[in-house]
Formats: structure tokens, C-alpha cells, sequence
């Protein structure tokens, strides 16, 4: 496994190129992250992305077509019984035995660990202690979401793996789980997580990787992916369907709906003055500005929304 680290020193997951085919598919197609020890990484991107496929490929459920993978220092694949007791896996689908009740499900799980995490503590927090007795099928999918996640953390996991862990949730659930994952990341466990959500990673990521047809578009840290290049965005309200031409160099024009224009570029005092000055010259109406900080959502739309990159196929 040239140059990727082994034993206790080793990041919790390291992935080199990457690659997922599924038939003529490429769900990723070649992929490298880094998640060190401790943190917690999301993983951000459209339905299909590769977001999931990645995840198997970590989880050990699915041999990568190319590159490599190590998790915890071990071969996802290869020393799988090795690495088992030792993650926390939270399946999209949660599908376990949908006929056994909640609190037998959660106490199984419990069984198979060395020092399990108090069963009665979990089914507390996760707002389950009234469906300790009812069975999976009837669960609603927000309680079954927050089953799976107990039946993720019962094992006391060094590292967990969370595909879309809010997904379904309501909103009290939802922080009560973001919750969860800082008191996790505080225990020095390593979280990586896919979303939708871009408060949800904004709020618990320490890194983010932002996935785009099965390759990596863009990544850092919250602040960084937020902060490049300065850019603060100014929105202006004044006539719909003006002609932007010669607003855009080097700036990034939208108009986000009629008559309102978002601006993202070089916005300093000059650049504000400039960009004023543009709508004063076209002779347009302007009644209202404001300037905000660029969010994760920006960044977001900004890279998946461009043309695609065309390199998955
Ligand atoms: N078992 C499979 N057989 C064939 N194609 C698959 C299979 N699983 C996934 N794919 C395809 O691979 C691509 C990536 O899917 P993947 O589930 O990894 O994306 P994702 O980013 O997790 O999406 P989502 O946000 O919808 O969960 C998609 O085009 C998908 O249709």
C-alpha cells in the first residue's frame, strides 16, 4: 500500500484514487481524501454524486475498481472482521430486522460489543424510549433513522460512518443528533458523513469534500471553501431582465430571480462603487442592496451547478 500509512499512526481513513464502476458506470472516478484522526469530514453533493459508493468502499462493502483505501491503518476489504468492532455504521436505508422491536434491536447490537454504551442512555437521547417496544416495520422513518444511528454508536466505534444520518428527521431529532456528533468528535471518535444538508456540514465539519460526477470538486475546510478569494456576495434589487454583459468581468453575475441580482467577485469598496456605478450607467432603478458573507450553500451551487466536468462516464 505504497506510502499510505499503517498501525497506530494511521488516518482514520485515507483514500487514493478511487475508483467505484458499476457496469459502464463510473460512480467515482478517482477520488483521494484524507480524514486524520478526531475530526469530522462531510461529504457534500447531488443525488449520484458518489457520495454512497464511496462509503462502501471505506465500509469494506464494496472492492474499489481502482486505487486503494485504509481505514484505521487496515484494509477495508482484507481485514474487515478486524475493523468491524471497531466502526459505527449507519446504513442510508437502516434495514435490520424489521420484525424485532426497537430495544431488541439496539440491545443485540449492544451484545456483539466488548463495553457497549448504555442501551437505556441511548433510547433516551434519541427520543426511542417509548417505541422500546415496537417493532421496526412500524417505526415512522424518522424514528427508524434515529434507531439506526443508536445501533451505529452502541459499540463504543472509533471511527462512524453516517450516510445522510438526518435524513427524514425532525427538526428535534436533527439536533439532537448534531449533538450527539460533536459529544462524539469531543471523545476524539472520527466521524464521516454524507449531507444535503450545508448547515449540517457547516456546522459539524471540519473538512468538506465536495463531489461532483463521481469526482472531487472542491475541498477544505468550512471556513476556507467560504472565505476564498474574499468574496462576499452583494445582492441588488432594481429592473428585471437587465443586460449583464458588462457587469461580468471578472465577476459572477446571476440573476437569482426577476429583478434581483447577486453579485460575487472582487467587492471591495472600489468593486461595490463600480458595480453601483454600473447600474447608475444602464440607468437602472436600483431599490435596495445588501452584502453578505459568502455561505457553504454559494460554494455549492457556484461548483455543482456549472457545466459538468465530464470526466466520470
Ligand atoms: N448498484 C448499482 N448499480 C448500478 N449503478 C449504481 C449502483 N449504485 C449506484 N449506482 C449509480 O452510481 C452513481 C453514484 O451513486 P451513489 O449512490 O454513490 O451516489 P450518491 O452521491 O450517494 O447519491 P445520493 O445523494 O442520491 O445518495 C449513480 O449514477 C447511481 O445511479
Amino acid at each position: 500500500m505504497g506510502g499510505l500509512m499503517v498501525g497506530g499512526d494511521a488516518a482514520a481513513v485515507e483514500v487514493r484514487d478511487v475508483v467505484v464502476r458499476y457496469g459502464d458506470t463510473t460512480a467515482v472516478g478517482g477520488v483521494s481524501l484524507r480524514l486524520p484522526r478526531g475530526r469530522v469530514l462531510a461529504l457534500l453533493g447531488h443525488n449520484g454524486a458518489g457520495k454512497t459508493s464511496l462509503l462502501q468502499v471505506c465500509e469494506g462493502f464494496r472492492r474499489p475498481d481502482g486505487g486503494q483505501a485504509r481505514v484505521l491503518g487496515l484494509d477495508p476489504v482484507g481485514d474487515h472482521d478486524a475493523l468491524m468492532p471497531r466502526l459505527g455504521i449507519m446504513l442510508q436505508s437502516g434495514g435490520v430486522y424489521p420484525w424485532a422491536t426497537a430495544g431488541e434491536i439496539l440491545r443485540l447490537f449492544a451484545s456483539f460489543a466488548a463495553n457497549p454504551l448504555d442501551t437505556d442512555m441511548l433510547l433516551d437521547r434519541l427520543g426511542l424510549r417509548k417505541f422500546e417496544r415496537t417493532r421496526f416495520r412500524r417505526l415512522s422513518g424518522g424514528e427508524q433513522q434515529r434507531l439506526s444511528l443508536a445501533v451505529a454508536l452502541v459499540g463504543r466505534p472509533e471511527l462512524v460512518f453516517l450516510d445522510e444520518p438526518t435524513a427524514g428527521m425532525d427538526t428535534e431529532a436533527r439536533h439532537t443528533t448534531w449533538q450527539l456528533i460533536e459529544e462524539l468528535r469531543a471523545d476524539g471518535v472520527s466521524v464521516l458523513l454524507t449531507t444535503h444538508l450545508l448547515d449540517e456540514a457547516e456546522r459539524l465539519a471540519d473538512d468538506v469534500v465536495i463531489m461532483r460526477a463521481g469526482l472531487v470538486a472542491a475541498t477544505g475546510t468550512p471556513a476556507e471553501l467560504t472565505s476564498a478569494a474574499g468574496i462576499d456576495v452583494l445582492e441588488v434589487r432594481a429592473d428585471p431582465g437587465l443586460d449583464l454583459t458588462g457587469l461580468r468581468a471578472g465577476r459572477t453575475v446571476t440573476e437569482t430571480s426577476a429583478g434581483e441580482y447577486a453579485i460575487t467577485g472582487s467587492l471591495d469598496t472600489a468593486g461595490l462603487a463600480e458595480v453601483l456605478a454600473w447600474f447608475a450607467r444602464v440607468g437602472a432603478d436600483v431599490t435596495a442592496v445588501n452584502t453578505r458573507r459568502r455561505t457553504l450553500e454559494d460554494v455549492y451551487l457556484s461548483l455543482t451547478t456549472q457545466t459538468p466536468v465530464g470526466a466520470a462516464q
